[in-house]
């Protein structure tokens, strides 16, 4: 057993040591300090109250490949990504953002012909490829590019993550059904209708229909992928408003082709590109680095599409 450790932001993994899956906010093992000035030491139930939330490692990813048969998509791809901060992933169109996202949840395991290698670790288990699909996305949860309502009412729309994860009482779903609402702006707009057809909103409602849908069972990681591609302006204000307010309490992997939207709500910010037609990570650094002293050339040529 584990007694004291140092702030938990670069590595939870220290070999040689026994560890047991734990719950978020617990970390495992650390390797380094925060900063140079925290030494902190903690015990495994406390955080560093040193170190700021930011600088806490979430999802560490180290090495990871997809492959869709024979067609190598990405390669080699290892960043961390911080607690409670949104994180751009941006780049050309067919560079693996979106085969990216989907190997964090997972989704990768839907294509019979996809492959990942590599490990993706969260600061409350070891690696998600020993974790059950299920578990993971009750933690995960996804936001598409396009609003894919289901063919249900408004109510049922929610309801349908509660039930499948065995939340059952009317009260306590009525309760979330309300809130989930609420956090996305959308009570007021459709208390009085929340048994019409989801079809029926509009697509900026839709769209926030399916981020309630996702925050349902209060995940600790959000991930978005091109949310604002197919929303007027003012539909992607408030969803770029949400993301922010949302980062307060989740972590956010938000994929665009926006580049002031990464500008706007993102903390930190990974070019990926296609270089020997495979997808990589060029650089990766907080949005004030990245759009300020960006290092590689393929960085500073693609901030000049901006
Ligand atoms: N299910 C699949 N089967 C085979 N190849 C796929 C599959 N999904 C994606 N690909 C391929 O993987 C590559 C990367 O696609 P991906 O959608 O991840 O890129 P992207 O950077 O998100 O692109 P965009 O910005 O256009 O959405 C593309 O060449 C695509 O054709």
């Amino acid at each position: 057993m584990v007694d004291n450790k140092q702030c938990p932001v670069s590595d939870f993994e220290i070999s040689g040591i026994e560890l047991e899956a734990s719950l978020p906010n617990q970390y495992a093992s650390i390797a380094e300090p925060c900063s140079e000035d925290c030494d902190t030491k903690f015990t495994i139930e406390e955080d560093c109250s040193s170190c700021k939330p930011e600088q806490y490692c979430c999802i560490e990813i180290n090495n990871i490949c997809i492959n869709f048969g024979k067609a190598k998509i990405i390669e080699d791809v290892s960043l961390k990504i911080y607690r409670n901060a949104v994180t751009a992933i941006i780049g050309p169109s067919g560079c693996g953002k979106s085969s990216f996202l989907c190997g964090i949840n997972k989704l990768t395991d839907l294509f019979p012909n996809c492959q990942v290698n590599g490990s993706v670790k969260f600061e409350w288990d070891h690696s998600i490829y020993t974790q059950k699909a299920s578990l993971l996305r009750r933690h995960v949860g996804m936001l598409f590019q396009k609003p894919n309502p289901f063919p249900f009412s408004i109510r049922k729309n929610l309801e349908f993550p509660l039930r499948e994860h065995g939340i059952s009482d009317p009260y306590e779903i009525s309760v979330k059904v309300e809130k989930a609402l609420s956090d996305v702006g959308l009570w007021d707009e459709v208390k009085d209708r929340v048994d019409e057809s989801a079809l029926s909103l509009s697509g900026g409602q839709q769209q926030r229909l399916c981020l309630a849908r996702a925050l349902i069972l209060e995940p600790s990681v959000l991930l978005m992928d091109e949310p604002c591609s197919a929303l007027d302006p003012m539909a992607t204000k408030k969803i770029e408003g949400l993301i922010q307010e949302l980062s307060k309490k989740m972590t956010v992997i938000l994929v665009t082709h926006n580049l002031s939207q990464a500008k706007r709500v993102a903390d930190h910010v990974a070019l990926f590109w296609k270089t020997d037609n495979i997808g990589r990570l060029i650089e990766y650094g907080s949005v004030d680095d990245f759009f300020g002293q960006p290092k590689h050339e393929l960085t500073k040529t693609y901030l000049e599409f901006g």
